[in-house]
């Protein structure tokens, strides 16, 4: 991969697709990145990427195919119009920050700059991400095609045609690898009062939410079907799916609460 990539800001989402993409050959001596001084360092040494600390530190000659943002949503208005100088029919502003709009993007850098705003997720670290994209309709179809390469590498990528659905999106897959790791911690603190000692809870809360994970993704059966071969009539599990399945109180409403509180939190971002 060959990407003249430009990437302003390299935290925990940053890194985690930066990684992805040097794992499958990305060229580091074709990605700047724009951090602060000491991450800037930090990261040239360790994958011997250009790290600096302004955009004006960036070499005349080097035309990034793709500026991605990677800082968080509250910093992009401090910081958006120093990219400015960087809008050109060549170069696509990829955008991964929760619930800023097009909107907000053209108001700052012009009508003419060509958009994708993207949705990733940390499990992109490993290439086993997901990805949901929007695209402004002067993204050109080869410069589509380049974004959804660089995230294809790092995962499942989809597109929407509705920029709103993309609160929905970072409140399901993006936020999601979170409510994943929290079930863990649920499951482990379950375990512990059902009398296991602490750190065996863990293992077993650890490995069954990865095995079930590495099964489901091996499997072509439904996540429906999987579950019922575990449940055996009248046996433990479905016990506990009384439970969790319960319509007013089960998992499914307090999910629906939580991706509803995300999506909020994602519209309230745009601002
Ligand atoms: N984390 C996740 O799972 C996901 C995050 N996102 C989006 O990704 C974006 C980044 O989130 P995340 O990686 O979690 O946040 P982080 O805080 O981990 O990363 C942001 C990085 O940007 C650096 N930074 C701060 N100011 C500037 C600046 N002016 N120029 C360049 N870099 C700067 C920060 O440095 P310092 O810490 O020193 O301030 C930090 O290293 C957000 O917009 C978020 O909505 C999207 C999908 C998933
Ligand atoms: O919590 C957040 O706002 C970001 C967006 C999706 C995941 N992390």
């Amino acid at each position: 991969m060959n990407t003249r990539l430009l990437l302003i800001g390299c935290g925990k989402m940053g890194s985690a697709m930066l990684e992805g993409w040097l794992a499958k050959g990305l060229n580091a001596d074709n990605v700047y990145i724009v951090e602060q001084a000491e991450a800037a360092d930090k990261l040239s040494t360790r994958y011997g990427i250009h790290g600096v600390t302004d955009v004006r530190e960036v070499p005349q000659d080097f035309i990034p195919q793709v500026v991605l943002f990677a800082v968080k949503p509250q910093i992009l208005p401090e910081v958006i119009e120093n990219y400015k100088p960087l809008v050109r029919a060549e170069t696509v502003f990829l955008s991964v920050a929760a619930g800023k709009t097009i909107t907000f993007f053209t108001s700052h850098l012009g009508e003419a700059t060509r958009i994708v705003r993207a949705m990733p997720n940390t499990p992109a670290a490993v290439s086993r991400g997901m990805t949901v994209m929007y695209p402004t309709d002067n993204v050109s179809q080869a410069q589509r095609d380049m974004c959804e390469t660089l995230l294809a590498t790092v995962g499942l990528v989809s597109w929407v045609d509705d920029e709103t659905l993309m609160d929905a999106v970072t409140a399901l897959s993006g936020s999601g690898p979170a409510y994943i790791f929290h079930l863990v911690e649920a499951m482990a603190q379950a375990g512990e009062a059902a009398g296991l000692p602490s750190e065996q809870a863990m293992l077993l809360a650890r490995q069954t939410v990865v095995g079930a994970g590495f099964l489901l993704d091996a499997s072509d059966e439904t996540a429906a079907t999987l579950r019922e071969n575990v449940t055996s009539p009248g046996g433990t599990t479905a016990a506990a799916l009384n439970v969790l399945m319960d319509q007013t109180n089960g998992l499914p409403e307090l999910m629906t609460r939580a991706v509803e509180a995300a999506r909020k939190r994602s519209v309230e971002l745009a601002g």
